[in-house]
């Protein structure tokens, strides 16, 4: 078939970029050797039997089982596609924010129901069972014939772990754990892939042995008959029903009747149950948490990515569209134009240049601290974890309002499905909720922060993403200059502040003879602000760092973008905070007035690359999924091509004209 044309405002749009668009997607995915993998890999499965939708009925008309079955089959195509690719190739960058297979998103536009097992099953067998217990589960869960999940959630508690009810009651005669749910409430609820796919998953549950609850652990449990998939005797499984999103994960429940699974079931890598049932304790308890703490700082680098989809549809849909005459006589602009459009748009971009550099940063953290805790140091396990709360709580609630804000700037085209921001968004807004609920992420966080503030006023901390503290103390208004390392000071100095007045706030209610934990209450809502203010903190610091560390290494002409980017960013949540800079710095309506005249300059700086910058994220159209974003801009014909797929468009008269309209319209009459 021939090319079909690109759009000629797009052609002119990328004459005007003035820098390579190539070199900048390198570096997004981390050198010239990852794009042409990913790009190896992406051609692979585009181009692999069985897995193309260009052909098909869009999965939105499907019934629900029909989604769900489609979305299988093509899971299943898929691994096997990624089994033979495994079988030449190195794919341990699956778990990395590198990671290389969000291609699926080109065959199972919603979440895939293998999610969990790559994304919290896998990981989980990898980092809490004991040797042995790896090398006998872990290439059974890789070859996929172990399908599993993570089943932690309940009915009644997501958040509260402590408080889950799910027991595995050890019982030394058999050598067996005994899983109970003793009540409703303790059903398993929500974990992906667990309705219908699954045939493992670990499930967390309060440990009993000798008659003493030792609390929450993680075990291996089959829930389905390898041949037959049959859920076994005192299994009780099933889903959960539709969601705003994620109606192809395959969210399911789960009960247990006194089912029994083997003593070396439990993952045993940090505590273990004896044959006779003794308990032996973990280094530290939390460290069962640890897939949670994996996952939410891979959920930055992700958001960052989800950000990319977005934006590219959002930016190529406004330059392809025209709308309004502001000149008498004039031909209608493109709405790119607009220099409130290039505000709705251009901070979506440079947040997700900030969250993927920033979510490289919190990942080379993570895996230093990981190295550490291997070898028996937890000393950074506290900051470790406070960090990944508050960023993962807070880029996924920011990168939801800049998803809803692509949406809203392609007006009424971007409330249709074939647009795919309805389902980028579902994917991104669930984020504020699973892998730990937002406040109650923030609120982890603010404990390290009253217990850091504490440590400051002695005059040093320990830890470095709090030493902002201490030269609080020395002076708690910074001296302002319209430069990106005051408005940095700028951003701790709130934090500072914040997390002062919160803490003051907490002894006042302790002084006035409240429980600490009444007073915790009463003071969270600040205590919630203090931890949203440390993570701006952090996040304008390590993006300002990262992207001026990243401009020393790729040509000028990219280096004056990237930086553009980095002071847009910068700028964007300095005015969006001036009310706070007012308090914590020497910043005047001067000051403010002049970053956003530089705010608007960013603005039109940016605008002539708008297209390079989001081709440079190099999201090819079948990953995109969108009639609005693809590469050749031909939005209108992709726009009539999808409505007529539509199953009404199949028959000029639709039978209920007869069944129900006509007579409305005969009684009309009488
Ligand atoms: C955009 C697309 C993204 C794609 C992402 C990629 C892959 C994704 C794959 C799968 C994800 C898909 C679906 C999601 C699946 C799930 O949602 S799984 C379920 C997740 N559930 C949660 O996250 C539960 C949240 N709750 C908790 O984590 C804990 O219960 C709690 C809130 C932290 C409280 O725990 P508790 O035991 O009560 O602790 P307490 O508050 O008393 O604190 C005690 C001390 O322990 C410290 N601590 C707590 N957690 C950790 C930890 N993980 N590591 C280190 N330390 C920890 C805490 O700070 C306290 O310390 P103090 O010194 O006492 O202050
Ligand atoms: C799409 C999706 C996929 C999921 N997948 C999985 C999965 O695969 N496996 C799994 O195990 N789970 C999964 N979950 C569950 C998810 O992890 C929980 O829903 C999440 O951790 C929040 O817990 P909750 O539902 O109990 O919310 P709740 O804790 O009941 O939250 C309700 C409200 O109470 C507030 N609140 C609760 N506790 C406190 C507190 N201490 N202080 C102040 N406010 C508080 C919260 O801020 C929130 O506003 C998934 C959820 C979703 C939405």
């Amino acid at each position: 078939m021939a090319e079909k044309k690109v759009c000629e405002d797009l052609v002119k749009e990328r004459k005007k970029c003035t820098f390579n668009v190539e070199e900048l997607t390198r570096l997004i995915d981390g050198g010239e050797d990852k794009t042409m993998e990913r790009r190896e890999v992406e051609d692979m499965v585009i181009n692999a039997g069985g897995l193309s939708t260009k052909d098909e009925v869009p999965e939105e008309y499907l019934s629900h089982k029909e989604r769900y079955e489609n979305a299988i089959r093509k899971a299943s195509r898929l691994f096997e596609v990624f089994r033979e690719y495994a079988k030449t190739h190195d794919t341990t960058d699956a778990f990395s924010p590198t990671n290389k297979y969000r291609v699926s998103f080109g065959v199972v536009k919603d979440i895939s129901p293998f999610m969990l097992h790559m994304g919290m099953f896998v990981p989980t067998l990898m980092n809490q069972s004991d040797p042995d217990q790896v090398a006998e589960w872990l290439p059974k869960a890789l070859s996929m014939q172990y399908i599993g999940t993570y089943a932690q959630t309940e009915l009644g508690h997501g958040t509260f772990l402590r408080g889950l009810e799910t027991t595995a009651t050890y019982d030394p005669s058999t050598e067996e754990f005994v899983l109970n749910s003793p009540t409703l409430t303790s059903y398993k609820w929500w974990p992906g892939g667990l309705a219908h796919t699954a045939n493992h998953c670990v499930v967390v549950a309060q440990l009993y042995t000798k008659g003493v609850c030792h609390g929450v652990h993680p075990f291996l449990v089959q829930i389905r008959d390898l041949e037959t998939h049959m859920p076994l005797e005192g299994i009780k499984v099933g889903e959960i029903g539709p969601k705003l999103g994620f109606q192809t994960a395959n969210n399911g429940f789960l009960g247990f009747n006194h089912y029994r699974i083997p003593r070396r079931s439990m993952l045993m890598k940090n505590a273990q149950v004896l044959k006779d049932g003794t308990y032996i304790k973990s280094k530290n308890d939390k460290l069962t948490y640890g897939t949670m703490v994996f996952v939410r700082v891979l959920i930055v680098t992700d958001l960052a990515y989800e950000l990319s989809r977005a934006g590219t549809i959002a930016v190529r849909y406004s330059a392809v569209r025209h709308q309004s005459q502001p000149k008498p006589n004039e031909p209608e602009p493109q709405i790119l134009d607009y220099v409130t459009q290039q505000h709705k748009l251009f901070i979506g971009v440079a947040t997700s240049h900030a969250f993927r550099v920033t979510g490289n940063w919190l990942w080379n953290s993570y895996s230093k601290v990981i190295k550490d805790v291997s070898k028996g140091n937890m000393d950074q396990l506290p900051e470790l974890h406070a960090l990944a709360c508050c960023l993962k709580a807070v880029c996924s609630r920011d990168a939801a309002a800049r998803v809803e804000e692509f949406r809203l700037a392609c007006g009424g085209h971007g409330y249709m499905a074939s647009s795919n921001l309805p389902i980028i968004n579902g994917i991104v807004t669930a984020t504020i909720t699973y892998e730990g609920e937002f406040t109650v992420l923030m609120l982890q966080t603010a404990r390290f922060l009253v217990k850091a503030w504490k440590e400051a006023t002695t005059g040093k901390v320990k830890t470095p993403t709090v030493s902002y503290l201490v030269e609080f103390f020395k002076n708690d208004r910074v001296i302002w200059e319209n430069t990106p390392s005051t408005m940095i000071k700028g951003f701790q100095a709130i934090a500072a502040g914040k997390i002062r007045t919160a803490y003051e706030t907490l002894e006042k209610h302790v002084k006035s003879g409240m429980d600490y934990e009444d007073a915790w209450n009463s003071a969270s809502v600040q205590l919630v602000n203090a931890s949203e203010a440390h993570c701006r903190a952090i996040l304008t610091e390590i993006s300002w760092k990262e992207m001026v560390r990243l401009s020393t290494t790729v040509s000028p002409s990219l280096a004056q973008v990237l930086l553009q980017l980095a002071e847009l960013y910068l700028i964007y949540w300095t005015l969006e905070k001036r009310g706070d800079h007012l308090m914590y710095s020497t910043i005047t309506r001067d000051d403010i007035q002049k970053l956003q005249t530089r705010y608007e300059e960013l603005l039109a700086l940016i605008r002539p690359n708008a297209i390079g910058l989001v081709d440079a994220f190099d999201v090819r159209d079948e990953i995109l999924n969108s009639t609005l974003g693809a590469y050749d801009g031909r939005v209108y014909e992709r726009l009539m091509e999808e409505a007529l797929k539509s199953p009404l468009n199949a028959e000029p008269v639709n039978q209920s004209f007869h069944k129900y309209l006509k007579p409305l319209m005969l009684k009309a009459k009488l």
